[in-house]
């Protein structure tokens, strides 16, 4: 063969290759965001690497970012930069809804995440002519699954404003935008009124606050008197020992590479939520017995991770996606470690649920 024909014929093949890689391979986990459309959310792409950077160092020390209060008080900045950096790729790779759920025998990850959150609206109720609020909602996957089941309406707050302009194009796309409503702010310090909401619920979201009171309090404000709120919690459980050094290397883990100012204790919520003026009415750790693992789904995938470091890879070299989202995708590898080292040990839950009410003689906070 001719050496003319030989290039032409790798050229076509390495084509073919990356063709595959980047459209088909590297196609969304649940269809929608392709690898090709990956940004960093409102960051352009000259700022990508050092935005990183300064992640990682005001995370590198979970537990002090909490306790310091001016490091408390930075936490909302670098967490919606966090979202900045994540989004896209939480998307591409796992869906719009941001959270995890415990396996169904037989059934998809996403049949599986909606029976999760369906069990959210079914807890509080929620109905026709109801306004609920979504606490931290991400790019709405839980909001819309909400509205469609229980015909209510959902505000969702969340810091970042990339996330806002997704979840706002999802809502429409469903058709759902008269009934699901998305606000960029701060849950920290909500931009709504007194008593506004029917009920609320927060999808593994709170776990970014650097105090649970300070969230659970602004809740019990805009909640009406009677109205109830939902809230599934990332805490260490009882089996979580401080003295023992690969306990505390996949909690530094999984803080570091969530953006989490230190996780609480699975025995602290009620106790927060009381402190507020919440009534506990349940609480319970929807990954124990007989839940299967929700953890299964991260680690199913480690050929799929590979593929996808491949994809971004590829696809950094061709300027196709900005400098510095091979090592966010790094980060986001090495926390699924240790995220799935915290289920398999048990020291670690991402569904501690708590059902809490303001109580129906409650005055205006
Ligand atoms: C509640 C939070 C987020 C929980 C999860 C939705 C995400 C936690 C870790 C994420 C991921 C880890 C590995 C990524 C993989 C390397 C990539 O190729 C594709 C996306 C991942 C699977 C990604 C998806 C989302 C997570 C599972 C926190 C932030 C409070
Ligand atoms: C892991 S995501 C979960 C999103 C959504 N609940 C879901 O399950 O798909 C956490 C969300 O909390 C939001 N968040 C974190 N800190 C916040 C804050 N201080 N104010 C408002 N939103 C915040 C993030 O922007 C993100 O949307």
């Amino acid at each position: 063969m001719e050496a003319v024909t030989v290039a032409w014929t790798a050229a076509g093949v390495g084509m073919a290759l990356v063709y595959w890689f980047v459209w088909v391979m590297g196609a969304a986990e649940v269809k929608g965001k392709r690898a090709v459309d990956l940004k960093m959310g409102s960051i352009t792409n000259d700022k990508v690497k050092d935005k990183y950077t300064q992640y990682w160092s005001f995370f590198r020390r979970p537990k002090e970012t909490a306790t310091t209060e001016a490091s408390a008080e930075k936490v909302p900045a670098f967490v919606d930069t966090f979202y900045n950096l994540v989004t896209d790729i939480y998307e591409w790779g796992w869906g719009q809804s941001f959270h995890f759920s415990p396996s169904l025998p037989g059934r998809s990850h996403r049949e599986a995440t909606r029976v999760h959150e369906e069990r959210v609206s079914d807890l509080l109720g929620a109905k026709p002519g109801h306004r609920i609020l979504d606490v931290g909602c991400g790019v709405g996957g839980p909001m819309r699954a909400i509205a469609a089941h229980s015909g209510s309406h959902v505000v969702g707050i969340t810091i970042n404003e990339y996330q806002v302009n997704r979840a706002r194009a999802h809502n429409r796309k469903a058709g759902l935008d008269s009934r699901c409503e998305v606000v960029c702010g701060n849950f920290l310090s909500m931009p709504f009124a007194d008593g506004s909401f029917d009920g609320a619920y927060s999808i593994e979201a709170t776990c970014h606050a650097p105090r649970l009171q300070d969230v659970y309090g602004e809740v019990y404000r805009v909640l009406k008197p009677g109205g109830l709120y939902v809230s599934y919690e990332w805490v260490t459980t009882s089996i979580y020992r401080a003295d023992n050094p690969e306990h505390v290397e996949a909690i530094h883990g999984i803080e570091r590479g969530d953006a989490l100012p230190g996780l609480r204790r699975q025995d602290e919520i009620a106790s927060m939520a009381k402190e507020v003026g919440f009534e506990v009415l349940k609480e319970l750790d929807l990954a124990l017995p007989p839940a299967l693992p929700w953890w299964t789904r991260l680690k199913m995938g480690r050929l799929a991770y590979w593929r996808n470091s491949l994809v971004v890879r590829v696809l950094t070299v061709l300027r196709v996606a900005p400098k510095g989202v091979c090592e966010v995708h790094e980060m986001l590898y090495e926390t699924a470690q240790h995220l799935t080292r915290g289920g398999e040990t048990g020291i670690f839950t991402p569904m501690h649920m708590v059902l809490l009410r303001k109580p129906a003689a409650a005055q205006s906070k």
